[in-house]
């Protein structure tokens, strides 16, 4: 099925010779790999197709980890399919990409100037705007120069097209950064965005941690007509699409919402507080220790944030740095006092968002062994067809598990039967 995996393609050139044929083997090795995976957008493949012809007539160097010689290392594509002059019928098949180089190694003036720069004209004559097929929206490259395993590096070059890429999804227009986090199958995003809406309750206050670019907590505040939303995103370079993504929100939301560029692990007090609900998306590896430890003495939480309103209803000057901090990097849309004036609440709700099925059952074993949180509900959603993957979307509710009414009944029944 096309619907599937169509943004973020990664492939590895790591482990074959640097030689063009060779590239042009590896290359057809991977590029029958891809094609036959029907999962992807055929854009995808088709500029897989372009690149491999590419990269062999300019004879570009793959990238060998174990010599550190080499070019290009990783090649990353995303398919947009926000194009509102087409029927949203068509606009999925109509897809356009936006590509990116990894290059490796100490940043060469020589390769950037001539190889990266030839290769990526070579994409936009064949694949742009003006070509036969139009298929690119942008191309950009990344530069990695350090030698961990960390697959982007901290300096984006913008080579050619669009600057702005934009998606629909979870009921808003969504600015997408190469440098910032992006879901790789924004259609299931979809459908999970719309589930999650749903266990929201209107007029919420909301903190959504492991933010991204905010798109989890701004479909929210378009969509439940949240009070507040906090977005806290450790990665500063997603505060760009966040602040874009925020300027095309519709006029008629009319919520506090702010994005802080924050560790989550650290000091969680901060962010809990405040919040009728709080959402969190970590990386695959799970929740941070500290982050589960707040969360399992919410209690705790809850004195504490009753204590600190009541000194900060009798001070006269705001001292408290999540308040500071709050202020400082807050983004004010309608009229809504912002958090630092609402009473101080803790998280009723909790919804864990989860790429990583391993450690969701480790933290989902810890939550629920403190009797702070139940398990209310939990939705799997194939996000990568043909992989073992699954993403989870849980739904915790404050305190021991209510009984239900139902079970209750019965067994008042089965008295009635035996006297
Ligand atoms: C799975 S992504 C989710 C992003 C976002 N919720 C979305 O759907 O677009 C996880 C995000 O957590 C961020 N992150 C990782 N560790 C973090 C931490 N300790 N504190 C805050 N954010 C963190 C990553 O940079 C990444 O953007």
């Amino acid at each position: 099925m096309a619907m599937c995996i169509y943004k973020l393609t990664y492939f590895s050139l790591s482990h074959y010779p640097p030689t063009s044929i060779a590239i042009v083997d590896i290359l057809t090795t991977l590029v029958t790999t891809i094609l036959v995976v029907a999962t992807h957008h055929p854009n995808i493949n088709a500029v897989v197709e372009l690149l491999r012809q590419g990269i062999t007539e300019l004879g570009v160097g793959p990238y060998i980890e174990d010599k550190g010689t080499g070019d290009l290392r990783y090649v990353q594509m995303a398919v947009t399919t926000y194009n509102t002059s087409l029927p949203a019928a068509e606009r999925y098949m109509n897809g356009l990409l936006l590509s990116f180089f990894n290059s490796f190694g100490k940043f060469k003036l020589h390769w950037f100037r001539y190889k990266l720069n030839a290769l990526a004209n070579f994409l936009w004559k064949n694949g742009g705007p003006r070509s036969r097929l139009h298929l690119i929206h942008s191309v950009w490259a990344n530069f990695q120069t350090s030698t961990n395993n960390i697959i982007f590096g901290n300096r984006w070059r913008h080579l050619l097209g669009e600057r702005d890429f934009w998606e629909h999804v979870g009921g808003i227009d969504v600015s997408l950064a190469p440098c910032s986090f992006g879901q790789a199958n924004t259609r299931a995003f979809d459908t999970l965005l719309r589930k999650l809406q749903k266990y929201v309750p209107y007029e919420s206050s909301v903190a959504d941690l492991y933010a991204g670019a905010g798109v989890i907590g701004l479909s929210l505040a378009a969509t439940r007509k949240c009070r507040s939303v906090k977005c806290i995103e450790i990665n500063k370079e997603s505060k760009a699409s966040f602040e874009k993504t925020i300027e095309r929100l519709s006029a008629t939301v009319d919520s506090s919402i702010t994005w802080h560029h924050a560790d989550a692990s650290k000091d969680p007090f901060l962010w809990l507080v405040g919040s009728d609900v709080v959402v969190i998306d970590p990386p695959r590896k799970g929740l941070d220790a500290s982050l589960i430890d707040a969360l399992k003495n919410i209690s705790s939480v809850e004195r504490k944030a009753l204590s600190s309103s009541e000194s900060t209803n009798s001070s006269q000057e705001e001292k408290r740095p999540w308040v500071l901090r709050a202020k400082e990097a807050s983004v004010q849309i309608g009229n809504r006092p912002s958090p630092a004036n609402i009473p101080q609440s803790v998280p009723q709700t909790l919804v864990y968002i989860s790429c990583g099925w391993e450690s969701f059952k480790e933290d989902c074993k810890s939550l629920l062994s403190s009797k702070a949180w139940y398990l209310e509900k939990a939705h799997g959603f194939n996000f990568f067809p043909g992989t073992q993957s699954i993403e989870v979307l849980a739904v915790f509710k404050r305190g021991p598990q209510k009984k239900k009414p139902g079970k209750k009944k019965k067994k008042q029944l089965k008295g009635a039967v035996k006297h």
